[in-house]
């Protein structure tokens, strides 16, 4: 881990070292050498955020089997003035390790962050079918724990633990799928936009203005009518009544792009509450294409149309 330096360049992450977030944290450029600072949880890590504490925070918002982490998108929502700078993919594969001299038949209890349990409870139904969960606060700590006092017998941990701690393996690729991959954002407090690199993607949460048929799909017309794809959307409930949710959405292009900002327009004045989460460039780097209809150019000519129109120029120009 990089030694601690100025205060004012922190980097907050799910600690401690070897978790998948470090992972992510390490693929952050700007971070490299400057004070990295292990935290508990997600809300511990954007409240450094807020408070000024880290210049950004790394945080796992999605994983590609279990969906969003709920805890992420809730406090994505709620909390003002954040900005998700940038994304990173990490594979994620778990071992099941235990103190040296356990074995596999000895298991009982597990300890593992609920989202590693998540991605690893087929096999562990399959191989310990009455074991019990005790949860942790990441993947380290699970695996930490058991050296220190912990009630239970073996821990679900990544594949690196063994080189942090004195555990041995009882069993590797216990996760539920081997493609497995996380997906992690860098928030940061509200900062100037990355630029658009042409393979980006904005990410916002919103709200519908009341509970008549159809609105979500009048939601999603404002990104259909503009060419903007999807490549997100979830509902969270918003936790103040039955039935009340606010959708996550990811889209496809740069604020900076104009059918994108010709949807959020169209969005904001639709939707009662429009959170803004930010425009990065994307971790897969793959470009976004659209037809000619929705380039910045389209766009453009047709607004240059309007002006001429209003302008008394003839409507064919
Ligand atoms: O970062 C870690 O290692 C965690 O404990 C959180 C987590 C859990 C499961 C998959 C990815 C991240």
């Amino acid at each position: 881990m990089p030694a601690a330096s100025d205060p004012a360049e922190t980097y907050s992450y799910l600690g401690p070292a070897g978790t998948f977030t470090e992972a992510a944290l390490k693929q952050v450029e700007a971070a490299a050498g400057k004070a990295w600072r292990p935290v508990n949880n997600v809300g511990e890590a954007l409240d450094d955020v807020t408070s000024g504490r880290s210049t950004a925070a790394m945080i796992a918002i999605e994983n590609s089997i279990e969906g969003g982490v709920s805890a992420t998108q809730d406090a994505l929502a709620t909390i003002p003035d954040l900005r998700i700078v940038g994304e990173y993919l990490v594979p994620v594969n778990f071992v099941l390790v235990a103190r040296p001299g356990t074995a596999l038949a000895d298991v009982k209890v597990v300890n593992a962050h609920p989202v590693a349990y998540a991605q690893t409870h087929r096999w562990l139904e399959r191989e310990l079918p009455s074991h019990g969960h005790i949860p942790a606060t990441s993947n380290v700590a699970a695996a930490a724990s058991l050296l220190d006092g912990s009630t239970a017998d073996a821990a679900v941990a990544p594949p690196g633990i063994t080189d942090h701690h004195d555990l041995t393996v009882l069993a590797e690729g216990i996760g539920d799928n081997p493609n497995a991959v996380t997906r992690f954002v860098l928030v940061s407090r509200t900062t100037a936009l990355p630029e658009p690199t042409g393979a980006d993607k904005t990410s916002i949460i919103a709200e519908l203005p009341d509970d008549t048929a159809g609105r979500l799909l009048e939601m999603l017309e404002q990104f259909a009518t503009r060419g903007v794809n999807m490549s997100l959307l979830e509902s969270r409930p918003i936790g103040d009544a039955l039935g009340r949710y606010r959708f996550v959405i990811d889209l496809d292009g740069h604020i900076l792009d104009e059918r994108v900002a010709d949807a959020l327009l169209g969005l904001k004045r639709f939707s009662p509450n429009v959170v803004f989460l930010g425009s990065y460039p994307r971790a897969d780097k793959q470009a976004i294409t659209v037809t000619n209809r929705y380039s910045n150019e389209s766009f453009v000519e047709a607004r240059d149309w309007l002006r001429g129109l209003i302008a008394g120029e003839p409507s064919a120009h």
